[in-house]
């Protein structure tokens, strides 16, 4: 008999439906969730996505402005000490920190790669020698081939995304195809992302490697010991923090709850659920 006939479940759907029922949160799941993972804590570190978590998705990344409310709460988590807030985000680092809006918190950028703290003080990770005549081409090549019907290239300097959300729908599989195989040919790590395609260096550092970075900089070598962690995000790159993050943290993905595969300890189904995170850590930390 197949396992899953044996434990009750008619089939895999089934049983995805099944786990991830189980971890979809309610309000009041929530708040308890939060609150007992905070219990007893003296400091945390809050680690969170941008696009999709803390503003949700539309159709341009310029209009893709932080709700003044968001705006707030993190203005002032990022002012009580026993709080260490981190953006970590795939937009480059100056646009991140631009659309965000508030100077007491630490940017990361590009998938990590490049890193501006509140003291203007920068991090950038070491690219490939020749990576900069390496993305020229590939933006010509690309330029030549897909750059049309709606689809255009975010230059990000050490990342690009490849958007093709303004492309019509029959045409969008074709031209996410044909420049998946361009980047691939060039040699580029590809990542999949609303409507888009993430490309970045192939080097092993990603939204994982940054947060534990951040981390270690800030608590030392111990830093399990020393700070609690929440880390929210909504995207695949997402899940490299959740997976490194794995058992030292209380992690959320935003997604849809039907049969989802994810690292996160929880899924919460909107950026709505992202404030109301946000001001329960306010709640707990004014006690
Ligand atoms: O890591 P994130 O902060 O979530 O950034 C991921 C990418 O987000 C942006 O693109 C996405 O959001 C846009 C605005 O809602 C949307 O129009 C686009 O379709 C999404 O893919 C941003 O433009 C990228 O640079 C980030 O890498």
């Amino acid at each position: 008999m197949h396992i899953l006939k044996l434990f009750g479940f008619y089939n895999r759907t089934e049983f995805a439906l099944h786990l991830s029922t189980d971890m979809c949160s309610t309000t009041g799941d929530l708040e308890e969730y939060v609150t007992k993972y905070l219990e007893g804590s003296s400091n945390l570190s809050l680690l969170l996505d941008y696009d999709g978590t803390l503003t949700p998705i539309v159709a341009h990344p310029d209009l893709a402005t932080i709700p003044p409310e968001t705006k707030d709460v993190l203005e002032r988590l990022s002012q009580i000490p026993e709080i260490f807030v981190a953006i970590i985000s795939g937009r480059a680092v100056d646009n991140v920190k631009s659309m965000v809006g508030v100077d007491t918190i630490t940017y990361a950028g590009n998938h990590g790669l490049e890193v501006l703290y509140p003291d203007g003080s920068r991090y950038n990770h070491q690219l490939p020698s020749n990576f900069d005549d390496q993305l020229k081409e590939l933006i010509a090549k690309l330029e030549k081939k897909v750059v049309r019907d709606g689809a255009w290239i975010e230059n990000k300097g050490s990342t690009l995304t490849f958007h093709y959300r303004a492309t019509p729908e029959p045409l969008k599989e074709t031209i996410r195809q044909e420049a998946e195989k361009i980047i691939q040919e060039a040699n580029f790590k590809i990542g999949k992302a609303h409507m888009a395609i993430e490309v970045r260096p192939k080097v092993e550092w990603n939204k994982g490697s940054i947060a534990l970075l951040l981390l270690e900089k800030k608590y030392g070598n111990n830093w399990n010991k020393e700070t609690k962690v929440i880390f929210i995000g909504d995207d695949t790159t997402d899940e490299d923090a959740m997976k490194a993050l794995k058992g030292n943290a209380a992690t959320f993905r935003i997604a849809k709850c039907d049969a989802m595969k994810t690292n996160a300890e929880k899924i919460i189904s909107s950026t709505d659920n992202v404030i109301e995170i946000l001001k329960l850590v306010d709640k707990y930390f004014k006690k």
